[in-house]
């Protein structure tokens, strides 16, 4: 991981949150080209929220987005011609339109999507709508890879998945990071985001409360899903 390069998306002492309410508070977070960085939580600590400002799809309530060291201002569609992939928590295909057509509306070529994920060839002429969980969420993240980006905010990516696809996912993601991409992994289920991650960040209650690398996680983490994700894994 090259530690050493600078950040290409960071978070500094951002506050963020709804109706001028913050729910996040003052969390400084950073994100750098080839990396994975995954911001594990229980439910409600504010990761959805965290990345959806980082993105610009929410206004902050304090502190900072920096892209490449400048203040982030553009609005969300211009950020993404800037090189930011966004694969956000809900699905978001366009159900009624082809696998082919859905693919169309990314900014990568379809050729790409396809030799990341080639299995959704097969699936080219069926309606995404139509499409399993796991087959949808290859979709998204084959279109947000397939255009390179500078860095990738995936938001919950193995909600409700079989763990082999999120294996498949996961790998996919640890792909793009080895070709440049900076990856940002919201997650709320640690193990499979951990195998892949580089570093990783632990937010409870909208504040981070644990920060490493990933190995460190990895060694740890038993306590920390007892002590940090309110998941008592047993003995
Ligand atoms: N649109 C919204 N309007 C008002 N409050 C919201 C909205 N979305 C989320 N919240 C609240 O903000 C807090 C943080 O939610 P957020 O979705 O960021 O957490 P999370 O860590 O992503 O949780 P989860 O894993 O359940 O998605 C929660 O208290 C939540 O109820």
């Amino acid at each position: 991981m090259p530690a050493e390069t600078a950040p290409v998306l960071e978070a500094r002492g951002l506050f963020a949150g709804y109706r001028k309410v913050p729910c996040v508070r003052d969390v400084s977070l950073d994100v750098r080209p080839g990396e994975i960085v995954v911001v594990l939580g229980p439910n409600g600590a504010g990761k959805t929220t965290t990345l959806l400002t980082m993105a610009g799809a929410l206004p902050g309530l304090g502190g900072e987005v920096l892209w490449r060291d400048s203040p982030m201002k553009a609005a969300l569609h211009h950020r993404v011609r800037a090189g930011l992939g966004v694969i956000p928590e809900e699905r978001s295909v366009i159900s009624r339109l082809s696998v082919h057509d859905n693919l169309r509306i990314g900014r990568g070529p379809i050729e790409h999507a396809l030799e990341l994920f080639p299995e959704l060839r097969p699936l080219l002429r069926r309606r995404a709508g139509l499409l399993s969980g796991g087959e949808q969420r290859m979709l998204l993240t084959a279109r947000a890879l397939a255009a390179d980006p500078a860095v990738l905010l995936a938001d919950e990516l193995s909600l409700g998945l079989a763990p082999k696809i999120v294996t498949r996912l996961m790998q996919a993601l640890r792909g793009a990071a080895d070709r440049g991409t900076g990856v940002l992994l919201v997650e709320q289920h640690a193990r499979q985001a951990l195998a892949v991650a580089d570093r990783a960040y632990i937010l409870q209650r909208g504040s981070l409360v644990w920060s490493g690398s990933a190995d460190e996680a990895r060694q740890n983490l038993r306590r920390i899903e007892r002590a940090y994700l309110g998941q008592d894994v047993g003995a």
